[in-house]
């Protein structure tokens, strides 16, 4: 990173301050304003992008939908890797292979991404929560949802960050079966989300999350379990702590009786009908992004130089933040900002588009402010073509709004240096899989080293 913190300007003679060096509050008369104009906003051509921002169907390009119908899954004979698989053949093969070559914990990898996986027992809210928090259904409209019959995966690429693959398991399905394949599935996992119907008898549910998390393990020690206590909209806030309370112990216990203590298991209490479950998927989310310790720290640099109360970055369609600073989250906090993300999109889809329906809600233009009526005022700018940074700040701070649009430049300049990075490894990745795999001796006789 090119950016320093920036010293208060009566340390070091105040005149001397380097460009793109972050502004310090003491002693700031009037900082430069943003010029974000010449920064590249947004990943490479040919990363998955999003054109289209009808607020239904926004993640129509974003996400890739596969599902394979249950007809497939007995097709494994056609493959001749043994008989009785039931999973999708294609499916099977192309992962097989993609297993023999490529590192899933390589965060530089173009062809593999990261698995989240959404198991858990029938009707427990699996495909809901899929279709609320990335094809922005809404939560009444779940109830029309029909039960899943086939595996469902979804590649997720909103960003040049939020990059991964979302499997959705129908509810019967027998994972254990001997003839299943579950190793291939644990092994590219990044994160396994098991959903508990918290309005149900969760009994059933406690042994199956057992039995996963036992064999999952085995063969990825690396997968994060997530347990999603579900549907708390229906539970009063006594009966929620209680619920959590003795779900958090049973699933520990049987895990400590089987000698698996050392399993972490990570609960949220979720519903549909609130922020929460977008809450519980971003830190899902966050815990599979290599660089997410460098963006809390360019967060903290941001806030603590700007006056700034709270930061996060968002992925302003799926809503889920993908960074924040270190102080501590609170879901009004959270609330507000996808409020914000939402009214911004709206004003900008009727207003903002050209009479033909040309151009996008958001671009590199878009900002907006919000006055609350607690002296609080929530700022948003663009940070890349999917990434916004939402700012909670007092008025007092937002008079220096000078100081915190030049901080704000070099924030996003690092940002897309962090990205730079990736894509730079990403290329040189890509470049060398093209060459020509060449064995055998060099003309002098020494052998090649292999590419
Ligand atoms: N009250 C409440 N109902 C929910 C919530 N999430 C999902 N539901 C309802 O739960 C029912 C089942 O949801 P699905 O998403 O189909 O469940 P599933 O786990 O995918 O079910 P299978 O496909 O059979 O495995 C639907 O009627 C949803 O409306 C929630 O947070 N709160």
């Amino acid at each position: 990173m090119s950016q320093v913190l920036g010293k208060p300007q009566g340390e070091d003679g105040g005149d001397d301050e380097e460009e793109d060096e972050l502004v310090g509050l003491a002693g700031y008369e009037d900082g430069p304003e943003s010029s974000d104009a010449e920064l590249d906003s947004g990943p490479e051509e040919g990363e998955s992008r999003r054109n289209s921002w009808m607020p239904r169907s926004w993640c129509s390009e974003a996400t890739r939908h596969e599902c394979w119908e249950p007809g497939l899954w007995r097709s494994s004979h056609l493959l001749g890797i043994g008989g009785g698989w039931r999973m999708p053949f294609i499916l099977l093969r192309r992962q097989r292979q993609a297993d023999f070559f490529l590192d899933f914990s390589d965060p530089f990898s173009t062809e593999v991404k990261p698995r989240i996986l959404l198991m858990g027992l029938r009707r427990s809210g699996k495909s809901s929560i899929q279709k609320v928090v990335f094809h922005k259904m809404s939560p009444s409209e779940t109830l029309f949802l029909e039960s899943t019959n086939r595996i469902c995966r979804e590649d997720v690429s909103n960003s040049s960050f939020v990059n991964f693959q979302i499997w959705d398991f129908p509810g019967q399905i027998d994972f254990f079966d001997p003839t299943f394949d579950y190793e291939m599935i644990f092994r590219g996992t990044g994160a396994l989300i098991f959903v508990i119907d918290s309005q149900d008898d969760y009994m059933e549910a406690l042994a199956r999350l057992h039995l996963t998390v036992t064999r999952a393990y085995k063969v990825n020690t690396d997968i994060n379990f997530e347990v999603f206590i579900h549907k708390v909209d229906g539970l009063s806030d006594d009966h929620k702590i209680e619920t959590q309370r003795d779900i958090h112990q049973r699933a520990n216990d049987d895990l400590a009786d089987a000698g698996l203590e050392k399993i972490h298991l990570s609960f949220y209490l979720t519903s549909i009908y609130d922020h929460s479950i977008f809450e519980a998927f971003s830190k899902v989310v966050q815990k599979l992004i290599p660089q997410l310790p460098t963006l809390e720290n360019l967060l903290n640099i941001f806030i603590s130089n700007s006056g700034i109360e709270k930061a996060f970055l968002f992925d302003v369609v799926s809503k889920i933040y993908i960074a924040t600073d270190s102080t501590p989250v609170d879901m009004q906090t959270y609330e507000l900002c996808c409020d914000m993300i939402d009214v911004v999109i709206d004003i900008s889809c009727i207003y903002g588009l050209k009479e033909d329906g040309a151009g996008a809600p958001y671009d590199k233009d878009s900002t907006a402010i919000i006055k609350l009526n607690n002296t609080t005022v929530l700022y948003l700018k663009e940070v890349t073509k999917f990434l916004a940074l939402v700012c909670f700040v007092r008025e007092e701070s937002f008079e220096r709004k000078g100081l915190i649009d030049y901080n704000f430049h070099c924030f996003r300049k690092a940002i897309h240096e962090v990205f730079e990075v990736r894509m730079k490894m990403v290329k040189s990745r890509k470049a060398q899989s093209r060459l020509p795999k060449k064995t055998g001796a060099t003309p002098n006789g020494t052998p090649r080293v292999l590419l």
